[in-house]
């Protein structure tokens, strides 16, 4: 028996007319069992049913509209004996389909309970890109609603004959019929004997098939179209096609330049899409392209070294893969071109340019816009497009040399392949994705949350029954595999949080530049207001302008507090101006605060010049006094000595000014040091009243200035020796 559940084995002309005489109908020897099985499960499931409805007694009361229409069209369905007929014109498939749901009905009339038809596992599937072109049922759209995982979508692609096929003698051994089926008809060898005549043929169901007739634009619309939208949206999507060398997975992937294929019609469309929505928010393409060859993976838009696959976050990666940001259609055609160039193509026996690598095409799409709160929302969906290398037998192709080290890679990675699509339908924990390159790229698109489109395609000719048939078997077993269902990619940024903390920052940021900035401005405020008092001041000296120096108290007075006359002055000046403007007047009033100040400044330079020479006077007044006093003194002692007191005092009267000079000169300062000077002046001040012992002592060391000490001249009755003389 063939291993497809919906696969029949017919049997030749003799045999039908044998059953027909018995009466009996066409039943495969398993059929009771199967049956028997089929009626205990619809069993036991109304029976859970009918349990549920007993315990929630709102639920499901009386029959949902939709699912009522749903039972009356299939009713009317099979009222109107819409069965699909087998090839030797009897019924089929679709008639045991058509008897089980109306035993369905027949157990929800018994039970009393309203449902929704249960169709066999193998057809329910999840469709999470919304409504495609796709002979789907209706009762497989109700029962995925309900489903949380989706299923990987399976179509076939039926390529024409060929020229070198038909030359062959090659008939056809495929038939598709009604869009989704295909029967397999294996002819027997006009040698066996045994078998003359016999026909077998096998039918397979899936979700769409493509007769040979079928455009490329067709194949597109049916199977990626919706995935290239759902990609927009932030979901992650994958296209691969499967099957044997030269069966055209390449043309249904690529096309030729008067055919573009699945991957030149989904940018072409991609980026229509992206020019539509373009007022909605920011879309940014980015490109990759690779091949796994031999079990290394290479970058085919910048070929260097092998690659290296990582797992990370976002799943399997190629390390140092490069992504090109694409900007228009035509871009991304001219680096599929390029990358076409690069990938490993070689003229085998069954293709003249059979690809001996798998090549997969990604296209990453971001979105980014705001909410009506202002949050960021940013979605990233990508799209992968595999087109694998040709499943082949060994003798088909070129047993000798690489071609042979090639097919064996490629049967490898086909046959870990297949071992994971078997793990995933069985349900296993483990799913052997490190067995082969390509399955670890592919792990996303089989056992992750993406909408994933497997185009199975095979050759019409007897000569490829057998890979046909292997094609078809794995494409059947791929319908099985469950994956997530396909979740949105996206990320929302709120406005509060990461805004708010960097608009925080700036604000810092500013208020410190803030007070920085015034400080540099206070101190050149300063500078100028200083500068300019000097010029001013200075330009006065020059010119001699005599002014009246303010009272002290004047000077004390705030410019706002100057009387009416004093205030008159610069309002007059100011009023005469022309221009009467806010940045005028605030000009005015500065120059006439500098004004003020330049006065106040010089006024303040004149009353210190006023104060030493009045301090000067007063000073010279009281030595005279003093000297007066003393020579009275002395004179009323000896004559003699008054007279030389009266000497030493005239001398000592001219010793400050002879000091001064002494102090001021800068070569002196560096003859003689000036501190020490400055020293004895001070002990001169200060201790010569003490301890003439002390006094003799300070002045011995301090050398030649001792001699000229003028202070001590003032000492009353302490006279110089050598002064005698
Ligand atoms: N639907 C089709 N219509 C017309 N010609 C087709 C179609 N499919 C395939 N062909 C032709 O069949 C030949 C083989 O197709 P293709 O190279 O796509 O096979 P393949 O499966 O990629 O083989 P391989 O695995 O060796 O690369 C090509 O010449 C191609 O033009």
């Amino acid at each position: 028996m063939p291993v497809s559940t919906r696969s029949k084995v017919m049997k030749q002309e003799r045999n039908e007319q044998e059953n027909t005489n018995l009466n009996l109908p066409l039943r495969n020897p398993h059929q009771g069992l199967k049956e028997k099985m089929r009626a205990l499960t619809l069993l036991y499931e109304q029976q859970k049913r009918a349990s549920f409805s007993l315990r929630n007694p709102n639920h499901n009361q009386s029959p949902k509209p939709e699912d009522q229409r749903f039972k009356t069209q299939l009713l009317d369905s099979s009222k109107k004996g819409d069965r699909f007929h087998r090839l030797d014109g009897k019924d089929s498939t679709f008639v045991e389909e058509d008897t089980k749901e109306n035993n369905v009905f027949e157990a929800d009339r018994i039970f009393g309970v309203s449902s929704v038809p249960v169709k066999p596992s193998g057809v329910i599937r999840k469709l999470s890109m919304g409504n495609g072109a796709r002979n789907v049922s209706e009762a497989e759209k109700l029962e995925s609603l309900n489903a949380s995982v989706s299923r990987i979508l399976v179509f076939v692609r039926l390529r024409p004959m060929g020229k070198k096929e038909r030359e062959n003698g090659s008939r056809c051994c495929v038939k598709v019929l009604n869009k989704r089926d295909v029967y397999l008809t294996e002819f027997t060898n006009e040698n066996d004997y045994l078998r003359l005549k016999r026909l077998r043929v096998r039918h397979f169901t899936f979700d769409s098939s493509f007769p040979e007739t079928t455009t490329q634009q067709e194949v597109y619309s049916t199977t990626t179209g919706d995935l290239v939208e759902a990609v927009l949206e932030g979901r992650n999507g994958s296209v691969f096609c499967y099957g044997a060398t030269g069966a055209g997975k390449t043309y249904t992937m690529l096309g030729t330049m008067e055919n573009p294929g699945v991957m030149v019609l989904a940018i072409k469309d991609l980026f229509a899409k992206v020019r539509q929505r373009s007022l909605d928010g920011n879309h940014v393409v980015h490109l990759s392209y690779l091949e796994v060859y031999n079990e290394t993976v290479r970058d085919l838009l910048s070929p260097g070294r092998p690659l290296i696959l990582r797992e990370d976050k976002q799943g399997i990666v190629a390390a140092g893969l490069t992504q090109y940001r694409a900007y228009s259609t035509d871009e991304v055609m001219a680096l599929l071109q390029r990358g076409n160039q690069n990938r490993t193509t070689e003229p085998t026996r069954c293709n003249e340019t059979s690809s001996r690598s798998h090549a997969i095409l990604q296209v990453i799409v971001e979105y980014k816009t705001r909410d009506a709160s202002m949050n960021i929302i940013s979605r990233v969906g990508k799209l992968s497009l595999i087109d694998l290398a040709g499943s082949e037998r060994a003798l088909a192709t070129d047993q000798r040399t690489l071609r042979s080290l090639e097919g064996a890679n490629i049967n490898r990675s086909l046959l870990a392949l297949s071992s994971c699509i078997n793990a995933l339908v069985e349900g296993k924990k483990h799913i052997p994705y490190r067995n082969s390159k390509l399955t670890q790229l592919l792990k996303d698109s089989l056992g992750g949350s993406c909408n994933t489109v497997m185009i199975a395609n095979i050759s019409p000719s007897s000569q490829s029954f057998g890979e046909t048939q292997n094609t078809l078997h794995w494409a059947d077993r791929a319908k099985e595999i469950r994956v997530k269902e396909c979740e949105v990619n996206e990320e929302v940024v709120q406005v509060g949080e990461e805004e708010g903390a960097d608009q925080a920052k700036l604000l810092l940021e500013l208020q410190k530049e803030n007070s920085e900035l015034r400080v540099q401005l206070a101190k050149q405020q300063q500078k100028l207001l200083t500068l300019q008092a000097e010029n001013i001041a200075a330009a006065n000296n020059n010119n001699n302008i005599s002014l009246t120096p303010p009272s002290i108290s004047s000077l004390m007075t705030p410019p706002s507090a100057l009387t009416a006359q004093q205030k008159k002055k610069p309002r007059h000046s100011l009023l005469s101006g022309t221009c009467f403007t806010p940045e005028s007047l605030k000009r005015t009033k500065a120059e006439e605060a500098v004004k003020e100040l330049q006065l106040t400044v010089k006024a303040l330079k004149m009353e210190m010049e006023r104060m030493k020479r009045e301090h000067g006077l007063q000073m010279k007044k009281q030595k005279d006094e003093l000297m007066k006093d003393l020579c009275s003194r002395k004179s009323e002692k000896t004559p003699e000595r008054c007279k030389e007191t009266r000497r030493i005092v005239t001398r000592g009267s001219l010793r400050p000014k002879e000091k001064e000079k002494e102090l001021k000169s800068p070569s002196h300062r560096f003859a003689s040091p000036v501190a020490a000077a400055k020293k004895r002046s001070f002990w001169d001040i200060t201790v010569a009243n003490t301890s003439p012992a002390l006094d003799r002592r300070k002045t011995r060391s301090h050398g030649l200035v001792h001699q000229e000490a003028p202070s001590k001249l003032l000492q009353p009755g302490f006279a110089r020796p050598h002064m005698k003389h």
